[in-house]
Order: C-alpha cells, then structure tokens, then sequence
C-alpha cells in the first residue's frame, strides 16, 4: 500500500479539495428530525450519532478527501460512543474517504506503544489512516508512533501550534533563541524528511492553527516535508487567506479542517433535509480553500 501521504496527495488531487471535514458531533447540535430525547439511553444517542455522521459523510464526500473524527465527542457517551466511533470510521471509508483520527495520544515511551499499537497497530480495531498524537512526553514518546505509522502506512500528525489562545502560553516560550513550538516543528520534520516517499512528503505531519497564519507561513518554509493539518478556520475564526501560507507551490502539502462551520450548518442556513445545508458548507468551504492554494492549482 502506498504510504499515507502519498495516499493523502492522491486524494486531494483527485477531489481537487484540501478541505478535510471534521465529525464533532454534539447532541444538542443535531437536525432536531435525529435529535434523541433528554431521557435517551447511552446506545440511542450514540446511534444518533451514527446516523447523523453517516448524512454528513453522504454530504460531503464529493469535496472532501479526508474527515477526522474528534475522539471526545465520541467518547463521552461511554463505550457505546467508542462503537458508533468504530462505524464512523467504517462508513467514511465506504465512500472512499481517508480518516484521521483526532484522539491526540501519548503518555511515556511503553504505554505510547499500547496507544500506537490500539490506533495504528495490525490488529487496530479502529483502522484509521492516521492519528493526532501529543509530543509534550519528548522523543521516545513520539517514536513508538512514528515508528509503527511508518510500517503500517499510516499517517501521525503532531501538534506543533495549535490553534486554541492558551497554547502560546507553552508553545511559544523560547529557550536558546527558539519558541518550543519551532523547535517542535523541526524534530516533525527531521522524522518527515527521513521517510518521504514518491509525494516528497513523509510519515510525521503537523497540526497548525489557522488562527496563527505567521508561524504557519513560518512552519510550512521550515518543514517542506511535513503534511500540514490545520485546524481553525471556519468557526474559530480562520478564514481562506489565513491558511494560504500553509500550502506548498504545487497547493498541496496541507489540509484544513472545518468541523462546526460544515456539519451544523443548517444552524444558519435551515434547509427541508438538513445535509443540502452541510453539502453547501463543504462546497463553499472547498472553493475557497481551492482558490487559497498558491495560484489557485488545485
Ligand atoms: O489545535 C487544534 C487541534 C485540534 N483542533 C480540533 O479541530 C476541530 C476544530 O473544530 P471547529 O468546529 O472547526 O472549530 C476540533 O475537533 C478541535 O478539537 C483544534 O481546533 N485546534
């Protein structure tokens, strides 16, 4: 099998999309027609969540070649979130969608593995094609997962700057003339660079908010071998010119995820069946982001 960022080109070539759709399902935020009452058990939530995930993946596959299921959403419901997850998963790669999931792992070297084995492993039950991991446990917390991504051809994308306000707090500290998020994004990149395949891109990626358009431009020249997810644009307010920096010359190399902005946004623009509105949003948002790439390539 190719390797997850060459599949992940592929994709966004294809679909001429680097719109990844993000499935954060929130049960006061469903169409009120899948809406569970207040008294609903944990199974018949977590079956709305299903089918609602279902009509948005149906709605969006044409202009989107990636979604990423939040994990929290997921598991907040209990185990029987975990098994409307596990579905999810299912039903985006039946209409031929690549999934990252947004679990954001890590713990010390030993237990990273447990988690690199449970998300990204042989015999994962998840099967995902590639998860958001954390690197604040340093270097060998980072290793079991790019280790095993790279024999799997699967994809891990490490926060570098993310896109919440708090995270300058830490990120951008500086030690020997460097912010942490820099020096992050280097040792992403040295990972990157040593297994890139026919894309020119490699096993590690990066997560980089769209909230933070100088230090993705600043990232994005720093690391020419890392697959950039950048979150934030849509409802935290990133826009399309925000993530310009963040693609390559040929407009790949980067793509942005829209959660809110997408799957509810029949919110603002109420149609007779509620996936015409999300189908919408994943259009606009798609056109702008393909006008966004350098030149408009895609
Ligand atoms: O830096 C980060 C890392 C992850 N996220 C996740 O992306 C989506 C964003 O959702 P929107 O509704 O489009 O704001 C969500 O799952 C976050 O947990 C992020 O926003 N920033």
């Amino acid at each position: 099998m190719p390797s997850f960022a060459d599949r992940l080109t592929s994709a966004v070539r294809e679909k001429r999309s680097p719109l990844m759709v993000g499935l954060d399902p929130r049960l006061d935020q469903l169409p009120v027609s899948l809406r569970p009452p207040l008294e609903a058990s944990a199974a018949e939530r977590a079956d709305a969540f299903c089918e609602f995930c279902r009509g948005v993946i149906d709605a969006v596959a044409d202009f989107t070649p990636i979604v990423k299921p939040q994990v929290a959403f997921f598991e907040e419901l209990g185990p029987a979130g975990m098994v409307a997850l596990g579905a999810v998963i299912e039903e985006a790669h039946r209409a031929g969608l690549l999934v990252c999931v947004d679990g954001k792992r890590n713990d010390i070297g030993t237990t990273a593995q447990a988690y690199a084995n449970g998300w990204l492993g042989e015999q994962s039950p998840w099967r995902g094609d590639a998860l958001t991991v954390s690197p604040y446990l340093g270097d060998d917390s980072l290793e079991p997962f790019t280790k095993l991504a790279a024999e799997r051809d699967a994809g891990v994308f490490v926060l570098v700057k993310t896109s919440n306000p708090g995270g300058a707090l830490w990120q951008d500290l500086e030690a020997e003339g460097k912010t942490l998020y820099r020096r992050v994004g280097e040792y992403v990149e040295t990972i990157a660079a040593s297994t890139v395949g026919a894309s020119g891109y490699g096993v590690a990626g990066a997560v980089v908010g769209a909230t933070y358009p100088q230090q993705l431009a600043e990232l994005r020249a720093a690391m020419p071998h890392t697959w950039f997810l950048i979150p934030g644009f849509g409802a935290q307010g990133g826009a399309a010119a925000d993530v310009a920096a963040g693609f390559d010359a040929q407009g790949l190399g980067a793509v942005v995820n829209s959660s809110r902005g997408v799957i509810f946004a029949y919110e603002k623009n109420p149609q007779p069946d509620w996936r015409d509105a999300v189908r919408e949003a994943a259009r606009s948002a798609c056109e702008q982001l393909r006008a966004a790439t350098s030149a408009g390539q895609l």
